[in-house]
């Protein structure tokens, strides 16, 4: 597995963490995010991890912003993309069991670090149901 993952100055600190999760796991992953916390603009660090997601090359992305609104709205200006802002672990799996987000989105500043963990484990953990899902899935793309 190969993951993409973005963020802004609001980010950081929870990107840096989610870095030692991956590594601590041998999950390979492209950081686009800013590393420091000067004040930056988060759609120059989302739209490669969406280009990313888009292009397969890589499994799946983790953008985080402060609110994970605008990390989200970014990323779902790409077709192929399905970018999930979420805020506890319940609303990740139905993320990825029913919606099969491609993209994690997280609100750094309204989940605790430990949540944001658990929440990251538990999108990389859970799998796509199909079924019903997989006809809804197909369309939310608009031409
Ligand atoms: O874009 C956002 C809101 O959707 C993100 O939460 C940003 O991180 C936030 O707007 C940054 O705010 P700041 O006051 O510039 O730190």
């Amino acid at each position: 597995m190969k993951i993409a993952i973005g963020n802004d100055h609001a980010g950081t600190e929870y990107k840096l963490a989610i870095v030692g999760l991956l590594k601590s796991m041998s999950i390979e992953f492209n950081n686009y995010g800013t590393d420091g916390t000067d004040s930056v603009d988060y759609p120059d660090f989302v739209h490669p991890v969406a280009s990313d997601v888009e292009g397969n090359h890589v499994d799946l992305g983790i953008i985080i912003c402060g609110s994970g609104n605008g990390a989200s709205m970014t990323a779902n200006k790409h077709q192929k993309v399905r970018a999930a802002l979420c805020w506890n672990k319940e609303i990740v799996s139905l993320a990825r069991q029913h919606n099969d987000a491609n993209i994690l989105s997280l609100p750094a500043r309204f989940i605790s670090l430990p949540q944001a963990l658990e929440m990251v484990r538990t999108f990389l953990g859970t799998d796509f149901e199909g079924g019903r899902h997989e006809r809804r899935v197909e369309k939310i793309p608009c031409s």
